[in-house]
């Protein structure tokens, strides 16, 4: 790949905030009561047995899936280091578990995390790559939020001169309901600096992400 690209980041016209993290911490006690009215509203008996502790285990299950609210992606991006290294860096198949903010129903798949690192080889951990993944997947989300939000937190935070997200997921509100059309998955992809620019970058990177 070439190097004759200015790195990205901070800054760039196409950076988007990563979204404001929530103040408070999730109402346990709120999402209890919320559940329960829902069991109401169905017409079920919220205190017959096999229902009595479903409130409080549905409040912490979805305190759990919402747990990226309340983090802050710098704390998964603390740790950088500089490497001799300036050509891709690509992490395939990360598996991916978030749910779609319209229907709170999961949508879920396979994420390939890839960046060209700065001069300086500014790179970090692989694991970080899939923690920022699960970050942004742990919250009520679109694919292609989800996509651009992990895009531009490696961005600003590593200035490489290209960042790539490619994510390919399967939306439970399209087969499971709706439009029941089960198995139908969905491609969404970010792309930041070189990989915009450079048509053969983006298609080197994309066959590495196809497996080619
Ligand atoms: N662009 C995008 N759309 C999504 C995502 N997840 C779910 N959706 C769509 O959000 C849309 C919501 O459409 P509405 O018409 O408001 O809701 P609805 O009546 O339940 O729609 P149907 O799913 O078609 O029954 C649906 O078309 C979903 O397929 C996502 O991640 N990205
Ligand atoms: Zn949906």
């Amino acid at each position: 790949m070439t190097s004759s690209v200015e790195p990205i980041g901070a800054g760039d016209d196409d950076s988007r905030p990563d979204g404001a993290l929530n103040s408070t911490q999730f109402d346990q006690e709120r999402a209890e009561a919320a559940i329960r009215e829902l069991l109401l509203a169905a017409g079920e008996d919220p205190e017959r047995e096999g229902l009595r502790e479903t409130p409080a285990r549905v409040a912490r299950a979805y305190r759990e899936l919402f747990a990226g609210l309340y983090t802050n992606p710098d704390d998964v991006l603390d740790r950088t280091f500089d490497e001799a290294h300036e050509e891709l860096v690509l992490v395939r198949d990360i598996p991916v578990y978030s749910q779609c903010e319209h229907h709170l129903l999961p949508f879920h798949g396979y994420a390939h995390v890839g960046y060209i690192p700065n001069e300086q080889g500014r790179v970090t951990g692989l694991s970080k790559l899939a923690r920022l993944v699960d970050l942004y997947g742990r919250r009520p989300q679109v694919q292609e939020r989800l996509t651009s939000q992990v895009a531009d937190a490696l961005a600003q935070r590593l200035e490489p001169r290209g960042v790539i997200v490619v994510i390919e997921a399967e939306h439970l509100c399209m087969g499971m309901r709706g439009v029941r059309k089960a198995g139908a998955t969905t491609t969404t992809s970010a792309v930041r600096g070189i990989f915009r620019s450079s048509a053969s970058s983006r298609s080197e990177a994309l066959s590495l992400i196809r497996g080619k």
